[in-house]
């Protein structure tokens, strides 16, 4: 039994870091993806593995199913049964991913690791089989790499469980989650994004599980935190990464710790922040038919960038790289905000319709030559995605 899973990565338009505290945030997906296969050896042969494959780091990894059951104790594995990953549990898992002396440089992939081995046992049991990871995100740099790993992997897992089956649409050999499996795959995400981050709002596992563009606060939780956004006109986006290396969950609570220093101020900017994300919710949604209305929707999207990079920083989530882009893009009166959780990693450009390419190709240069990596991207695309294999 095999199946392929794919889940995009995100940018977030407004609303990172205060989505955490209860403010309302504006997340699209984007066309990078990462993809997990998931193939199924068959059980009651002699050394049973569980492998995984990170193809882009060239790391193998293999566990013995009996081993992994002797350390992590009989499990009910049911896809059906969300759990949590306890702190005894985090550190069996800790345990038997420190054995495989993982590169140095990369210790901070060991909370992928754990959380793969957390959502593959919790799903799947100790079932032998071999996972291949491919992405095309860059890691840990604000575009959701761990958001879209965990949404692929419990993807592929929950199509492999027991008693699933899957939707087959009109086309043939075309398979699709149904809503239920949606909803149950974004909760397992962001179990693993819990491993991961420390304290996910969940905004990143949701619109790489759903995709297009959402609208999401953790207060409307009585109903749904997710609310679809239907954007009338296509958002063109430049994305820099700086190559500043970051981790969210070092960004989230040095955040948190500022709340706790300073919380009357911290609310009102969180306040602040809130009222961009309710405004541009507004704004992509509204309709503008002539090339003035266009521009002028643009402008004001241009001002709602701008003062929430303001914000971001006044919370201490900027950095000198960041800056520099912000700069950079201005001189062409070009807006750029941070995406994600900041601290270096990716900065949105947002490009208008009538912006020239020989002014886009020059910020791209002066970018490039500030050492940054330029690329654009679809904004809106699909969310998790099954195919047979
Ligand atoms: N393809 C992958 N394979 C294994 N682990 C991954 C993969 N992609 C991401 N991860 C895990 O996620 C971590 C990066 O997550 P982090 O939340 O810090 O960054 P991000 O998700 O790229 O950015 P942001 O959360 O700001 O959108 C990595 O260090 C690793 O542990
Ligand atoms: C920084 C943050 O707001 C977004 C990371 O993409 C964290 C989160 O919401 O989980
Ligand atoms: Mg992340």
């Amino acid at each position: 039994m095999e199946v392929r899973c794919r889940a995009p990565g995100k940018i977030i338009l407004a609303g990172e870091h205060a989505v955490v505290h209860g403010a309302a945030a504006i997340a699209a997906s984007i066309d990078l993806y990462t993809e997990v296969r998931i193939s199924l050896h068959p059980s009651g042969q002699e050394n049973e593995l569980l492998e995984l494959d990170l193809k882009d780091m060239g790391l193998n990894l293999s566990w013995p199913c009996s081993q992994l059951k002797e350390v992590l104790g009989d499990c009910s594995a049911d896809g059906s049964v969300l759990v949590s990953c306890t702190s005894e549990k985090l550190e069996l898992l800790s345990g038997l991913v420190a054995q495989k002396n993982t590169p140095q440089e990369n210790v901070q992939l060991n909370s992928g690791l754990y959380a793969f081995l957390f959502l593959y046992t919790s799903i799947l049991g100790y079932k032998p089989g071999k996972a291949v990871v491919t992405s095309e995100l860059p890691m840990g740099s604000g575009l959701g790499s761990s958001a879209s790993f965990c949404v692929a992997l419990s993807g592929a897992l929950i199509a492999l469980s027991e008693g699933f089956s899957l939707k087959t649409k009109e086309k043939k050999d075309q398979f699709s989650f149904r809503k239920n499996d949606l909803e149950l795959i974004s909760k397992w995400a962001f179990e693993g994004e819990k491993i991961i981050h420390g304290k996910p709002s969940g905004i990143d596992n949701t619109v790489s599980t759903f995709g297009n563009m959402i609208k999401f606060k953790k207060e409307l939780k009585t109903t749904n935190p997710m609310m679809p956004l239907n954007s009338t006109t296509p958002l063109k986006m430049l994305i820099t990464d700086t190559r500043v290396g970051r981790n969210t969950k070092s960004l989230v609570s040095s955040v948190s710790e500022r709340v706790l220093r300073h919380p009357d101020t911290m609310s009102s900017v969180f306040n602040a922040i809130n009222s961009i994300s309710d405004e541009l919710a507004l704004l992509v949604e509204s309709p503008a038919e002539y090339k003035v209305e266009v521009s002028e929707k643009e402008e004001k999207l241009k001002e709602l960038m701008q003062m929430n990079q303001g914000l971001l920083q006044c919370i201490g989530v900027s950095h000198e790289s960041i800056e520099t882009v912000v700069r950079t893009t201005m001189k062409e009166k070009l807006v750029s905000k941070l995406t994600g959780a900041g601290g270096g990693g990716c900065v949105l450009t947002f490009v208008p319709t009538l912006l020239s390419a020989a002014v886009t190709e020059k910020v791209i240069s002066e970018l490039e030559q500030c050492g940054f990596r330029c690329f654009m991207v679809e904004v809106g695309g699909p969310g998790v995605q099954v195919f047979p294999c």
